[in-house]
């Protein structure tokens, strides 16, 4: 391990398809330090997924270069460092709590002791449920258990995407408090990607801001509010300043936005070729 975090270095990606080629990312640069929680901000189409699913080996990418603490997204994925939680949860609708906590340990051959399942269960707040299968439980419970499962190997590598999307307000927000207790207890390098504003400003060490068509990076800012934040955070004036200033880089980016996503094949050419960093501002808030 090399202490990097992670490094996306002038990545493209290119969804091809007969009918139509779509430059999902345009020469994207990105460091995520080691330890940090960083967010991936922007609107729907802007790409945070794709580079999500490159980070954990679930696609390919055109052009660029990603390195996760060091080693590449196949090799990071094989050793099994790497935590996932997704918008839909996916646990086996057969196994119970506990058995959908107890997988990853099992495909990995190294069991998770029992008293860390019970742990893990208490931790996301699901003590009773242990033997619940998941029809038996509401969404919220559901992206507990899938977060309870993510962490479940300690990994060195967290990958979230949009996990509380699906849930209400009041319920995401419980939801990204013990995420972010869940997270300040282990070491592991979070990314998480959200449209939610107020979501990333409370949980990001560091928001990344992109805008679609064809995604790319348009600033970034570093939060500093001290942790454990607690949700009376979000009525200060302070977390406003730093809410409006996202979505004033929001809007920079996507006011000029060409609603055709669509490129040519000399157009794809050029955007794997071109090296140069991704435009980007950068400030401090807070
Ligand atoms: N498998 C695919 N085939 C073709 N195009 C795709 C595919 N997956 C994504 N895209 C396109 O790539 C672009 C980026 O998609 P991506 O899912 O990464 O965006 P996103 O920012 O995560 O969006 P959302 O917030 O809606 O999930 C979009 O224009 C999308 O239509």
């Amino acid at each position: 391990m090399d202490g990097s975090g992670f490094t996306l270095t002038n990545l493209t990606k290119v969804y091809s398809s007969k009918k139509r080629d779509v430059l999902a990312l345009d020469d994207v640069s990105l460091a995520v330090p080691q330890g940090s929680f960083t967010v991936l901000l922007g609107p729907s189409g802007c790409g945070k997924s794709t580079i999500l699913r490159i980070l954990a080996d679930l696609e390919s990418y055109s052009a660029g270069e990603v390195s996760i603490h060091g080693e590449t997204p196949a090799a990071v994925r094989k050793a099994h460092r790497l935590g996932l939680a997704l918008q839909d949860p996916s646990l086996l609708p057969w196994r119970s709590v506990r058995d959908n906590i107890r997988l990853p340990g099992q495909v990995m051959r190294t069991p998770i002791p029992q008293d860390r399942v019970d742990d893990l269960i208490r931790l996301v707040g699901l003590e009773g449920f242990a033997d619940s299968r998941p029809s038996q439980l509401s969404g919220g419970m559901r992206q507990r258990v899938a977060i309870a499962r993510a962490i479940a190997t300690e990994p060195e590598i967290l990958l979230l995407d949009e996990p509380f999307g699906a849930l209400d307000e009041i319920t995401r927000q419980r939801m990204n408090e013990e995420l972010q207790k869940l997270w300040s207890a282990s070491s592991a390098t979070a990314l998480l990607v959200t449209h939610s504003i107020s979501e990333a400003a409370f949980l990001a060490d560091r928001v990344v801001v992109m805008s679609p068509r064809p995604g790319r990076i348009v600033g970034e800012i570093t939060i500093d509010f001290p942790r454990p934040r607690r949700r009376e955070l979000l009525s200060t004036g302070e977390f406003h300043a730093v809410c409006d200033q996202l979505s004033a880089m929001l809007h920079s980016g996507t006011e000029d936005d060409d609603p055709d996503d669509l490129v040519s094949d000399g157009e794809l050419a050029g955007a794997g070729a071109s090296a140069g960093p991704s435009a980007g501002a950068s400030g401090s808030a807070a």
